[in-house]
């Protein structure tokens, strides 16, 4: 089976429940966008299913394989963190060297955005070019499912058409789950939106059901949605 399968995830942090019987899926050439209010717990379950956050009860399977830990799941899933995740005084070129297998390299070295970065170390690239690289670097990989923490923030427009379009292309290859507060953004490009509110998930099926569960505001939406600003 070519699909992501997450059941039964339930965290807490000092007796807070954030997750509460977490239930999702996503399958190869889908994008599932994850909306939340700040602190609902979108970072959290993505690290809980990438595997670098414990749970007190969690169940993730790729493509039939139940993965237990990060040892098991980091060829399969890739995961862009919030803050970035790259060495930093290593050159970009040599980055894209270690990061990727000699057949996806070419790619991204010739990139325009890329290629006037490649002489330079990672940690004197500005926000925005340091997100792209990681992007694009996570776009190449071989990993079936990519799970996409804030991707456009702090990207000029310009830069996020390049990412949505990115995503697009790789999106025959992979199945996505992309979060972030530039909602519009997310609801243009995902396939179906999950709403995480209460520590549990909520499939919208309708935007207007955003507003129902107070992640909009019926001014916003109308402004974003209806152009009666
Ligand atoms: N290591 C931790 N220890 C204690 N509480 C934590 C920890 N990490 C996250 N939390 C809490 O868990 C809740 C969910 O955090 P999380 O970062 O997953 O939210 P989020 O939806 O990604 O928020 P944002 O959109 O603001 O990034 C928050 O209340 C946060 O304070």
């Amino acid at each position: 089976m070519k699909d992501l399968h997450v059941d039964s995830i339930r965290k807490c942090y000092h007796d807070k429940l954030i997750l509460s019987d977490i239930f999702l899926s996503c399958r190869k050439g889908e994008i599932v966008g994850l909306l939340g209010r700040n602190g609902s717990g979108k970072s959290t379950l993505l690290k809980i299913i990438f595997g670098i956050e414990d749970a007190e009860n969690k169940f993730v399977r790729v493509q039939g394989k139940v993965l237990k830990s990060f040892a098991d799941s980091r060829k399969l899933i890739n995961y862009l963190p919030q803050d970035n995740f790259l060495p930093k005084n290593i050159k970009v070129r040599n980055i894209i060297n270690l990061f990727l297998p000699q057949g996806k390299r070419k790619h991204l070295l010739q990139n325009v955005f890329i290629k006037p970065l490649l002489q330079k170390k990672f940690h004197v690239l500005s926000g925005g070019e340091k997100r792209i690289l990681e992007i694009l670097l996570l776009l190449n990989s071989k990993a079936d499912f990519v799970l996409l923490d804030e991707p456009f923030n702090g990207v000029s427009p310009i830069l996020r058409d390049l990412i949505i379009k990115n995503i697009k292309d790789e999106k025959s290859n992979k199945g996505f789950i992309v979060t972030d507060h530039d909602y519009e953004n997310v609801i243009t490009i995902a396939d179906r939106i999950l709403l995480l509110k209460d520590a549990s998930l909520k499939e919208i099926k309708d935007k207007r059901e955003l507003i129902k569960y107070g992640y909009l505001s019926k001014t916003t939406y109308k402004t974003v949605f209806l152009n009666l600003g």
